[in-house]
């Protein structure tokens, strides 16, 4: 294809979309790409990625790598990747496996650890049977003294706390731990795996053979990077073609520690081209919502400067004096657009915040899809595991995904449910989405080794969450984390009230230490003081991602019913933003 047939291509995928074609078919070879949610991020990342396979030709032994800090988004773009290739490069069953790899950051360190580990340790041969966990396990008492559990947990804190000089401090401590008392015990910590793939990585040759090997790594979701990660990506890109895409408004999580301005910060460092994308097509036809988005990303422009803030923006919002009231609220409003066959989601800050309306729902026997787990439960790690377990052994060296392959493995899954989990719901959930992998998968136009491959792939990256959006429910109750990268047509927003939503973790107990708000009868308003801007930001990052979930609209509510102290709730300071208009009348 000469240069002007691709651009025709593309501009058919792309329509008249300047911004994304010059992006997709840039020849520069460093890149930040920046957008608002629902701006076709995602979708010019998967055609940058054609777009380099056709005018690359690229030998068998160069791939390009994709990654993402979140298992859900990387298990989504390989499958786009997988469906979109072939049809763009006018050939059925074109064979993506050889050219690209998708990965998250610990699924690639993974593979890192897999390939060269017995570099450093004889155990690393058998890197599967490894358990993984985090810096504050339990398990770690059983085989660490305490003051190495203390340096363990000090990294990881001095990674969240953004405290980089610690943290470099510490490494070398850290990794002695893991590979003198955790790898010859098969056991690994989340942080270990990134740092040992660096210190392999470290090795010259294996790192000059990654810089080659690897033409391009493009990296999506980059707000979400922390220090270490970070730290573990440069030492792969250094002299490739860099893509990094993202936007720094949906950063969520700032409490792993995601470097903030990483975008700014890169742009200068490494000199790398940056690229906006603007037009929203997520919201082209809701005004509304276009608006509200467009005023919330102004927000984060204004901190010091918020009572001159200029735009205007309406918001659905309505106040209950009591939890109950609210949840039968939501449960009788919700009711109008599923009988019109809209899909809804509500999407809560933090999942005991559900029980009202779980309660509400089951006394009245409406469906709904519940999807309240978050990815360190350790009972929704635990049904991956087993999950893969059972279907590797089930669909043996021919990697068989026949019905019975199928049937079998969801009976050998359900005949473990004690031991994964005593939650029925819990359980009967995550079955679901399990049959919505095994279905959607099974019913795709891609060979059986793929199919196989994304099956082990999801699962592998305890990433099931992410076939919300193929449950036929029309009600579905998750979390706001969890809802990143979903959308549905219409979504509510319960529990609006300060110490919920923002959190007692997180702004509330820092804002009213540091004389950050005002407390009116009805609300707590957000005073802008010097030093709370970090954390501020951190939630309203966390609000604009749920708003930006709802295609049609979103409603949002809150109850001043009293709290467990017996206080009366107040409405949180999002709602007295300045200009912000309320709307109740839905
Ligand atoms: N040039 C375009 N023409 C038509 N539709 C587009 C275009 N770009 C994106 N879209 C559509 O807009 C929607 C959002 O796109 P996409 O998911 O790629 O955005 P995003 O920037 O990655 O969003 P988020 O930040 O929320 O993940 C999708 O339905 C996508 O197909």
């Amino acid at each position: 294809m000469n240069k002007e047939e691709l651009r025709a291509k593309f501009t058919e995928i792309h329509g008249n979309d300047q911004e994304q074609l010059d992006f997709i078919l840039s020849e520069e070879n460093r890149i930040i790409v920046t957008a608002p949610a629902g701006c076709g991020k995602t979708k010019a990342m998967i055609s940058k990625i054609a777009h380099e396979i056709i005018t690359n030709d690229y030998l068998n032994n160069k791939r390009i790598l994709a990654l993402t800090f979140s298992v859900n988004a990387a298990a989504k773009i390989r499958e786009d990747i997988k469906e979109t290739l072939p049809i763009l490069l006018g050939k059925a069953n074109y064979e993506v496996d050889d050219k690209l790899d998708v990965s998250n950051y610990h699924g690639f360190a993974n593979r890192i650890l897999r390939k060269h580990g017995y570099i450093l340790h004889d155990n690393f041969k058998n890197i599967n049977d490894f358990i993984r966990i985090s810096d504050n396990s339990g398990e770690l008492r059983k085989v660490l003294v305490s003051q190495e559990i203390r340096v363990l947990e000090n990294y990881d804190e001095s990674l969240k706390k953004l405290d980089f000089k610690e943290a470099d401090r510490l490494q070398g401590s850290y990794i002695d731990i893991v590979l003198t008392k955790l790898v010859p015990r098969n056991i690994i910590t989340y942080n270990g795996i990134l740092l040992l793939a660096m210190q392999i990585l470290d090795k010259k040759a294996i790192r000059d053979f990654y810089k080659l090997y690897y033409q391009m790594v493009i990296v999506d979701e980059f707000q979400d990077t922390n220090y270490l990660a970070l730290q573990f990506l440069m030492r792969i890109v250094e002299a490739n073609k860099v893509i990094l895409m993202g936007d720094d408004i949906q950063k969520i999580y700032g409490f792993l520690g995601a470097v903030p301005n990483i975008f700014k910060k890169m742009e200068n460092e490494y000199n790398m081209l940056p690229m906006e994308f603007r037009t929203n097509y997520r919201f082209k036809d809701n005004k509304n919502m276009k608006q509200l988005d467009s005023y919330i990303r102004g927000i984060f422009r204004n901190y010091n400067n918020i009572i001159s803030y200029s735009k205007t923006a309406n918001i659905n919002f309505k106040l209950f004096n009591s939890d109950n009231g609210e949840a039968r609220f939501i449960y009788k409003d919700l009711l109008k657009y599923t009988t019109a066959d809209k899909n809804v989601a509500i999407l809560f800050r933090a999942k005991y915040l559900a029980s009202d309306l779980i309660n509400i729902l089951e006394k009245n026997k409406i469906m709904y899809f519940n999807g309240l787990f978050e990815d360190s439960d350790p009972e929704y790690i635990k049904f991956h595991k087993e999950a893969l377990e059972i279907f590797i052994n089930e669909s043996g060296v021919r990697k068989s995904i026949s019905r019975t392959v199928i049937t079998s493995v969801k009976g050998k899954l359900n005949a473990k449910k004690q031991t994964i989990t005593n939650n029925e719901t819990m359980f009967n959930s995550l079955m679901r989405l399990l049959d919505a992998l095994l279905d959607t998968t099974k019913a795709k136009n891609i060979s059986t080794e793929e199919k196989y491959e994304a099956i082990i792939f999801t699962l592998s990256n305890n990433s099931l969450k992410r076939l919300m959006n193929e449950i036929n429910e029309q009600v579905t109750l998750t979390t706001i984390h969890s809802s990143k990268g979903l959308e549905w047509d219409y979504v509510y927003l319960p529990n609006m009230t300060s110490y919920s939503f923002p959190t007692s973790k997180s702004l509330c107990k820092l804002c009213s230490k540091n004389n950050g708000r005002s407390l009116y009868e009805k609300h707590c308003k957000f005073d802008f003081v010097p030093g709370l801007e970090e954390p501020f930001y951190e939630e309203l990052s966390v609000l604009y991602v749920a708003l930006t979930r709802g295609k049609q609209d979103v409603f949002l509510t809150a109850s001043r019913g009293p709290n467990q102290f017996g206080y009366n709730k107040k409405v949180n300071c999002f709602l007295t933003l300045p200009k912000l208009k309320i709307i109740n009348n839905f």
